[in-house]
């Protein structure tokens, strides 16, 4: 009896952990939680609506490739949020030296970028992971631009 008492306790701790486990949410990338491939699209195209918006980060994207921009981007957020793209635009290093730029305008473009998130409906957890990862590139984005004040 004991015996039989003993398996049933068992059998249910097993039961409770595999309902438990079956009730837990899925595990989401940050890019799953950023609406995928068309809520990245959708991100960047926000993000250049909030570019034509601003005095300050217009004049800089003036004479842009704008197809390319877009596409590089997007692989680029796709990229660092664990989504299936690899990033095949340049260096972020390379690509921003000697633009006329300071922390002013950095600040300004991940502002563009939070709310370009906003838009497109992320959640503020998902922004401010994302955010993270953006500021971490401060350094290499910043390197060798001319920085007036
Ligand atoms: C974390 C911050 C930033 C990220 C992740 C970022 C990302 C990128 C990417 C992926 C490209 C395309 C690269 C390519 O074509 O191969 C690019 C280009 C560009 N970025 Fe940024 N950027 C950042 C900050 C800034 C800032 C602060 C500015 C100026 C306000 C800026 C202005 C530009 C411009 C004008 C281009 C186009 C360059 C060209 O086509 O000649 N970026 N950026």
């Amino acid at each position: 009896m004991a015996f039989l008492m003993g398996r049933k306790t068992v059998l249910g701790f097993v039961c409770g952990l595999l309902l438990a486990c079956a009730s837990q949410p899925q595990q989401t990338t940050l890019y799953q939680r950023m609406g995928g491939e068309a809520g990245v699209r959708t991100i960047v195209d926000n993000f250049l609506y909030e570019v034509g918006d601003s005095a300050l980060l217009r004049p800089l994207f003036n004479d842009i490739d704008l197809p390319r921009f877009r596409t590089k981007l997007a692989e680029q957020l796709c990229e660092i949020s664990g989504g299936p793209c690899r990033y095949s635009g340049d260096n972020m290093t390379e690509v921003h030296a000697g633009m006329a730029m300071n922390n002013r305008h950095f600040d300004a473009t991940v502002t563009a970028l939070t709310r370009a998130m906003e838009a497109a409906g992320v959640d503020v957890a998902s922004q401010n992971a994302m955010l993270k990862k953006l500021a971490a590139m401060h350094g290499d984005v910043m390197r060798e631009t001319i920085a007036p004040e």
